[in-house]
């Protein structure tokens, strides 16, 4: 069963919103693993509108399953604070500034020696590292000889198409999980997973190690509960 990691990213927004401490992060990436996730998933962007560094630390202290912290390795404030969190796993996502969310993966051919040097860098301190990719066979390939562990699938096209077709959604993912595979990377996915389209997609792709949601987990545990929310996506992965 592919392991769920709750990204906490809209926590901060709903607490930064007022400037206080409500709703407490911490203590909701602690509800989150014990009502069943098995990792901690932020994303802090150099504006700081959601997470802040400050959190980072604050939730290395407390996570006890996997910590992922997701973001631009082009800004070396991201290097320096991953080096001196040393979380389980990083995911390299390449965002412009001030993106209002994540909307492309790397090209692993043009910039290879780039991810290559990057990669060796986080690798070397003893952390996996992830890739965020778009579902392209030839993109996965490159990836495979950057050095990176595992790859994360980037799915907002597969959530986009589910509703349309579900079978054409898919194909693209399937083709780049099995060349994931062929090359041994390990496979992640996340973007727009959701209680509807969360079980197919991890039905065809059964090397699936790991996915990450936020925005919809979050949104559907105003209506069902933060853990009644986290069991229905446990439910979706078994
Ligand atoms: C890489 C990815 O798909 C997620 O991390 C997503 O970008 C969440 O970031 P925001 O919460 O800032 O939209
Ligand atoms: N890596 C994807 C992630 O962490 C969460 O994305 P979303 O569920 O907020 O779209």
């Amino acid at each position: 069963m592919a392991r769920l990691s709750v990204n906490v990213n809209k926590i901060a927004t709903l607490r930064n919103s007022r400037g206080g401490n409500n709703p407490d992060l911490i203590q909701v990436a602690k509800d989150c693993e014990r009502f069943g996730a098995r990792g901690i998933t932020v994303h802090p962007r150099p504006d700081e509108r959601h997470i802040r560094y400050q959190d980072v630390y604050d939730l290395k202290k407390i996570v006890t399953t996997e910590f992922n912290i997701e973001g631009n390795c082009q800004e070396q404030k991201f290097v320096d604070l991953v080096l001196a969190v040393k979380p389980e796993q990083v995911t390299l996502v390449p965002d412009a500034l001030g993106q209002i969310t994540s909307n492309h993966g790397w090209d692993t051919i043009t910039h290879q020696q780039y991810l290559k040097d990057t990669i060796k860098i986080f690798a070397d301190a003893g952390i996996r590292v992830s890739i965020f990719v778009d579902p392209v066979v030839e993109i996965v390939e490159a990836a495979a000889t950057t050095g990176t562990h595992r790859i994360e699938l980037y799915t907002e096209a597969y959530a986009h198409g589910y509703a349309a077709n579900r079978e054409e959604a898919i194909a693209p993912y399937v083709k780049a999980a099995e060349a994931a595979k062929r090359a041994g990377l390990g496979i992640n996915a996340g973007h727009d997973l959701d209680l509807q389209n969360l079980k197919y997609f991890a039905e065809n792709i059964p090397a699936l190690d790991e996915v990450s949601i936020g925005h919809a987990l979050i949104s559907d545990a105003l209506y069902y509960g933060l853990e009644n929310t986290v069991q229905m996506y446990l439910r979706q992965l078994a």
